[in-house]
């Protein structure tokens, strides 16, 4: 798949505290990229990078062998929201497509289509100060996608919608990345988009944890859990073979086991008497690997 974006080395950092360190990747057409990490990790510093609305100390960001990033061919969806309040749908959507040199007939048909498409029919003449949070960011979204752009960078596209709006973004991100756009996404809600991203780069305290193909990261660090409904002995279950770890809590206990488990014949060694209410075995979710991952490493921030 061809390159959109390549991000060299990137380092920033605030007061001699470093930000972002070494942060290298690249986002190709008509992938879901997304970078994901806890709170505060850098997922915004690099992608204001990115969007050149601040200057990396170090580090090369580029778009497709070129060195500047073509603005029309960009969509972008800030972490900060924020649109013009006294001004109808219809104009502010018309008026970021004219910056973005897109033909203005062709912007309003598709303005119509997307505001039907996102339960926003028949707003075009409101004003965004009456409507809620919620559609506010719909509109904002639909500003990032209206000149079909090549790149798409989305900043925490799914915070604060409710669960039937997440969807729709989730289904618009992926039939435009199935169109040919390159999207790159950030997230802290890694359960959210572990079901949409094709690759990810994980990032705590501004460095890399894992970047690869989805598929892949699954293959490679997401062991089997085995979740047992049932009053048990938390030691006795502990003692059996290839378990890692052991949670326990209100009748249910799940068991981590280890890489290379045969889980099949695992299955063999549970005793009889045990109290089996319900019994699964799951992969770790992302979330869990990125605990366990960043545990582990147990990344801390450097003083340059
Ligand atoms: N302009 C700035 N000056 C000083 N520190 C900053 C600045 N911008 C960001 N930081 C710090 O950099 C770190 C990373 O922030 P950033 O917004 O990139 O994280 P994030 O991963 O996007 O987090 P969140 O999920 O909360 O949005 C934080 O500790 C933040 O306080």
């Amino acid at each position: 798949m061809e390159t959109i974006l390549k991000v060299e080395n990137l380092g920033k950092s605030f007061k001699n505290i470093p930000i972002i360190q070494d942060i290298s990747f690249e986002v190709r057409k008509g992938e879901i990229m997304a970078i994901l990490g806890p709170n505060g990790a850098g997922k915004s510093t690099t992608i204001r990078n990115i969007m050149g609305i601040m200057y990396p100390d170090c580090g090369t960001v580029k778009y497709i062998n070129r060195k500047n990033i073509p603005r029309n061919k960009i969509g972008y969806l800030p972490e900060e929201r924020g649109l013009y309040k006294n001004v109808k749908i219809m104009d502010i959507l018309l008026y970021l497509a004219e910056l973005k040199d897109y033909p203005l007939p062709k912007a309003k048909d598709r303005v119509l289509a997307y505001l039907k498409k996102f339960d926003l029919e028949g707003k075009e003449n409101t004003t965004v100060e009456v409507l809620s949070k919620g559609m506010g960011q719909k509109v904002q979204f639909i500003a990032s996608i209206l000149h079909e752009p090549e790149l798409l960078i989305l900043d925490e596209p799914f915070s604060g919608l409710d669960p039937v709006a997440q969807e729709l973004f989730k289904q618009e991100i992926r039939n435009l990345a199935a169109g040919g756009t390159a999207i790159l996404l950030s997230s802290h809600q890694m359960n959210l988009v572990e079901e949409i991203c094709d690759r990810l780069f994980l990032i705590h305290h501004g460095q890399k944890v894992i970047y690869g193909n989805m598929e892949d990261v699954k293959r490679e660090y997401a062991n089997f859990k085995c979740t047992i409904r049932g009053n048990n002995d938390h030691q006795e279950l502990k003692g059996l073979p290839k378990v890692q770890r052991v949670e326990q809590k209100e009748g249910t206990t799940i068991l981590y086991l280890a890489k290379d488990v045969q889980v099949a014949h695992w299955l063999k060694h549970l005793p009889e008497h045990l109290e089996i209410n319900e019994l699964s075995i799951d992969r770790i979710s992302l979330h869990e690997i990125f605990i366990d991952i960043a545990t582990n490493k147990n990344i801390q921030r450097k003083k340059v």
